[in-house]
């Protein structure tokens, strides 16, 4: 899985641009400010249906324009898919796979599975632990079918309880969602539980590389204590909650704590180290899922060189090219990514002021 082409119109500081991507590294080379990480956002609008960048759709749109649009082809197998995606200032979206208008964005994401490390990414460790369930889900997504059902279910449900704990009713009315509740909760943790066992050790073998003066531990919390039953907590928490006004304990509070000679990393590492680990953790779950799934997923890094010494950014490179994976890098200099272009199928862009050229063949 690989984009084959990709247009922008109307998309941050880009009216109109067209790339012809290699399927191995494609390396953006511009100023500040001329519009290479607009491209990775680009990207990661159509296989994520929002920016990274920004939750508001008007931000993206072109100045002064109504709506920004998105075509790309991406390459399945032996067959190509060409899919399309346009905003407007108002909201409305419009997606097309293979012709067809589509509803969900889900759909799109499906078939293009994206990986993003950019210089803030490290808050993935830093950050609040909604960010590391979002990592688990990510992978969730693509090796479980049901899973997405699950976590809407749950979401609901949950939505549904806090709901009654607002209106203070009786426990009697509570039970009733409870119980389903409950069940979709065990359901929901064995699938992150299951996962986050199966990345671990994937993690661990690329931060061996990355970082090997540290054994890391990863530590899978369900989101309420091991040995309870949910069901029990739900019902002795209900004083809590009532007073709280949603509920306290389930798997919208789990989280994987990440550990180094004793430490939680957020408090032991260094920033470029804090990096490291967050692109072993975005690297491992490519190798997942090429694993398992046999799915390709597009690697988007944003501003390559930041916190990265060379022999780092030589490690980082590597781990890259090994995975055999479409990558779409941004840098200010060239001589910051000489590493990363050691493959045939590499290319260069340059971008100036929104405009993209392609440069060369790398090699
Ligand atoms: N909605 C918009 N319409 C037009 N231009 C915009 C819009 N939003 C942002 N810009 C401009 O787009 C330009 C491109 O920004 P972008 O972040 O893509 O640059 P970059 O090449 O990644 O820069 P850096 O190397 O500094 O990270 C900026 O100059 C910004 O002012």
């Amino acid at each position: 899985m690989a984009l084959l082409n990709l247009q922008l119109k109307d998309f941050r500081n880009i009216a109109h641009g067209r790339l012809i991507p290699a399927t191995g590294i494609n390396v953006l080379i511009g100023a500040n400010g001329s519009g290479k990480t607009s491209i990775l956002e680009a990207i990661h609008y159509l296989g994520v249906g929002r920016s990274f960048r920004t939750h508001l759709t008007g931000r993206v749109i072109h100045q002064g324009e109504s709506a920004f649009t998105l075509f790309a082809r991406i390459c399945q197998g032996d067959d190509s898919l060409p899919v399309g995606l346009s905003k407007t200032r108002g909201g409305d979206t419009r997606l097309k796979i293979a012709g067809r208008a589509a509803e969900r964005l889900a759909d799109l994401a499906h078939i293009l599975p994206i990986q993003l490390i950019h210089p803030e990414g490290y808050n993935l460790l830093t950050g609040g632990p909604k960010l590391r369930r979002a990592y688990l889900d990510w992978g969730l997504f693509y090796s479980h079918s049901r899973f997405f059902t699950v976590w809407g279910q749950y979401r609901r449900l949950l939505k549904q309880r806090n709901a009654l704990l607002r209106q203070q009713r009786p426990y009697t009315e509570l039970r009733y969602w409870d119980q389903q509740l409950v069940t979709i909760a065990e359901e929901l943790s064995l699938f992150r539980q299951q996962y986050a066992e199966a990345i671990e050790p994937v993690i661990r073998s690329i931060a061996a590389d990355f970082l090997p003066e540290y054994d890391f531990t990863f530590d899978f919390f369900r989101g309420w204590d091991r040995q309870t039953d949910l069901a029990q907590v739900l019902a002795q928490g209900l004083e809590r909650d009532l007073g709280l006004g949603y509920t306290h304990s389930g798997p919208h509070k789990a989280e994987i704590r990440i550990k180094a000679r004793g430490m939680p990393v957020q408090d032991l590492l260094s920033r470029g180290q804090l990096k490291l680990l967050v692109c072993a953790m975005r690297l491992a779950q490519g190798r997942y899922l090429k694993t398992e799934s046999n799915q390709d997923c597009i690697f988007l890094i944003d501003d390559f060189a930041s916190e990265l010494d060379e022999h780092k950014r030589a490690l980082l490179a590597h781990q890259l090219n090994a995975l055999g994976a479409q990558v779409f890098v941004s840098a200010i200099d060239v001589a910051q990514l000489s590493q990363m272009i050691t493959r045939d199928n590499s290319k260069l862009f340059h971008v100036k002021q929104g405009e993209i050229t392609e440069h060369q063949e790398c090699e």
